[in-house]
């Protein structure tokens, strides 16, 4: 494979990508001659297969570990996924600030001017600085053989990659998922974006279109906006963000509307046709047929495991097209020497979640002697932030979680507009909610609506990880004024319900005497 090929979706060729490549897929990289036997084979670099090949090489224990990658080392999350989106939704909100500063008294510039290639040139230099620690040499540094090509298995204890032959005593299958491609027709012929091409832009479509209002859909829909496109988000459902807290989803909702989003709900998108003047979308929503025409459509619907070239069937590793490889609680597959971790076998689609899941893998595939103290995935507390203006930040249950499994439970809810940070901030839209059990302070999840509610949900993971009650909350001190004071709000909250009539009548008794 050469520069060429990757370049199809790391675009343009410049410095930065021409120096990510190098790190991601530097193309003299000459494939190592197989060990006789390894002790770890792990399939895919993003951040599943990384974490495991280089945790396991990085040990110094001498295991032999070979780690195999089709395409760019790093992943989606690296290359086309969480560090190029997130630098847009930087210059994003730069220009979402600037727009709003009349508030704060500073006058914005009749027209805000923003420079496109600029902002995916800064995103192009952040990626290709992040990039080292994903590399290949990182990885050849540790000890870990790194092969590029797309692995195949071809026995129950070997596999293949570009004609050379692998053993090993334990395979990891981490090879990701990738954009659903949605049904609708004459959208292929027409062409459309995914994750992998959207970041290649060096220009910005005037009109755009984005199917699905997942977080990739409301990520970059709402980034492309404020960057300048016209942006027509499509959604099937009744809102946005549905696997979030509806409360939390409907406020995310309103800023989409604010920035100028058109949002179409409930939509069934019929067809597309290319045309001189643009892309033309026809879709209906609520019986009545409707069509747009835009310059280009990015689809974010949903994603897809790529479980097609690795030859399951051989091995006996069961998958379902859909969700991917089918996996136990310990992370191992039917195939009790093959173990999977990320995109490919999880429901739970992030990269930290990928990055746990690869610690559990290398637990259980090297350090659980006959099975022994195997570790689980749904020991895990884990949570998650969709990087919208304002962020939702989520960890642990919802209420109607708790309640399905029979857990009684309240909320204590505290809006941003009675916490003074927010207020001087003039960012009063949103709210925490505290998830806790029925007469006990023990916390359950929490949801967070704020700016940089992503910043804020890991002090509640910190205290439902390490069992710290909402009482011991209430006597940490947080500094003034910041937003994270909601927290100690929620819990000296929860401290007031413990006065009751008697303890109130005990207290009065003391003062007395004080
Ligand atoms: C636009 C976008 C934004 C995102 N933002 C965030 C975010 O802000 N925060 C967050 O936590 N998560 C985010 N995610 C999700 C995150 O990127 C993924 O959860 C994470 O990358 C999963 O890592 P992984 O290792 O499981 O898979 P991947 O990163 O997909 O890596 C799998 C690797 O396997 C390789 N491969 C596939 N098949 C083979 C084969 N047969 N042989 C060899 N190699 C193979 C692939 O080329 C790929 O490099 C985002 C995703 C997208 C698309
Ligand atoms: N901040 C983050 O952590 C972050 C950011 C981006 C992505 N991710 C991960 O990536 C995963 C995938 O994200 P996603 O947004 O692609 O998927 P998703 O499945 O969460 O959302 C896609 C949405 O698109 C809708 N949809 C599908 N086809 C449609 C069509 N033809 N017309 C209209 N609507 C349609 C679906 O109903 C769905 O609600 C997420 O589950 C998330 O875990 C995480």
């Amino acid at each position: 494979m050469n520069i060429q090929k990757h370049a199809t979706t790391i675009t343009p060729l410049d410095k930065y990508n021409q120096e990510l490549l190098n790190n991601v897929h530097p193309s003299d990289w000459i494939n190592p001659t197989p060990a006789e036997l390894y002790d770890l084979v792990v399939i895919g670099a993003g951040t599943a297969g990384l974490v495991t090949a280089k945790g396991a090489g990085g040990l110094g224990l001498g295991l032999k570990v070979a780690l195999i990658e089709k395409h760019l080392m790093g992943g989606d999350c690296l290359n086309v996924g969480c560090v190029p989106s997130k630098c847009l939704i930087r210059s994003s909100r730069a220009v979402a600030d600037m727009r709003d500063a009349g508030s704060l008294g500073v006058i914005p510039p009749e027209e805000i001017k923003i420079h496109f290639p600029t902002v995916m040139a800064r995103m192009r230099q952040v990626r290709t600085k992040i990039s080292p620690v994903d590399s290949a040499m990182s990885a050849k540094k540790v000890g870990v053989d790194v092969f590029f090509g797309e692995a195949s298995f071809t026995s129950n204890d070997t596999l293949t990659v570009k004609g050379q032959t692998l053993r090993f005593k334990k395979a990891v299958i981490a090879t990701g998922a990738r954009a659903v491609k949605p049904q609708i027709q004459g959208l292929e012929s027409a062409g459309y974006l995914t994750n992998e091409t959207v970041f290649s832009l060096t220009e910005l479509p005037p009109r755009l279109a984005v199917i699905g209002g997942g977080p990739i859909g409301c990520e970059l829909a709402q980034s492309f906006q404020r960057l300048g496109s016209q942006v027509t988000l499509f959604h099937r459902g009744n809102h946005i963000l549905n696997k979030e807290d509806n409360e939390a989803a409907e406020i995310v909702q309103q800023a989409l509307i604010k920035d100028g989003i058109r949002l179409i709900l409930a939509c069934q998108m019929s067809g597309v046709e290319k045309t001189a003047e643009g892309k033309i979308i026809h879709f209906s929503c609520n019986g009545k047929s409707e069509s747009i025409v835009v310059d280009e459509i990015l689809a974010g619907a949903g994603r897809q495991p790529n479980v097609e070239s690795l030859n399951l069937e051989a091995v006996g590793v069961e998958y379902d097209p859909r969700k991917g490889v089918i996996v136990n609680d310990n992370l191992q597959t039917s195939n009790p020497k093959i173990y999977a971790a990320g995109d490919i076998c999880m429901n739970w689609k992030f990269t930290h979640a990928a990055d746990a899941a690869a610690r559990i893998v290398l637990k259980n595939t090297l350090f659980s002697p006959f099975g022994f103290g195997k570790y689980k995935l749904s020991d895990l507390v884990m949570p998650w932030v969709t990087y919208t203006h304002p962020e939702i930040a989520h960890v642990g249950m919802y209420e109607e979680e708790a309640q399905a499994k029979g857990i009684d439970c309240n909320t204590i809810k505290i809006d941003f507009d009675d916490v003074d940070r927010a207020l001087a901030d003039g960012e009063t839209e949103g709210f925490l909610k505290i998830f806790h059990k029925k007469g006990s302070d023990e916390i359950l999840g929490a949801t967070i609506v704020a700016s940089h509610a992503g910043e804020m949900i890991s002090e509640v993971t910190t205290a439902i990880v390490h069992k710290i009650g909402l009482s011991k909350m209430s006597s940490v001190i947080h500094p003034y004024p910041t937003q994270a004071e909601a927290i100690k709000k929620a819990a000296d909250t929860y401290r007031r319900t413990l006065l009751t009539e008697n303890t109130k009548k005990l207290l009065g008794i003391l003062t007395k005497f004080s």
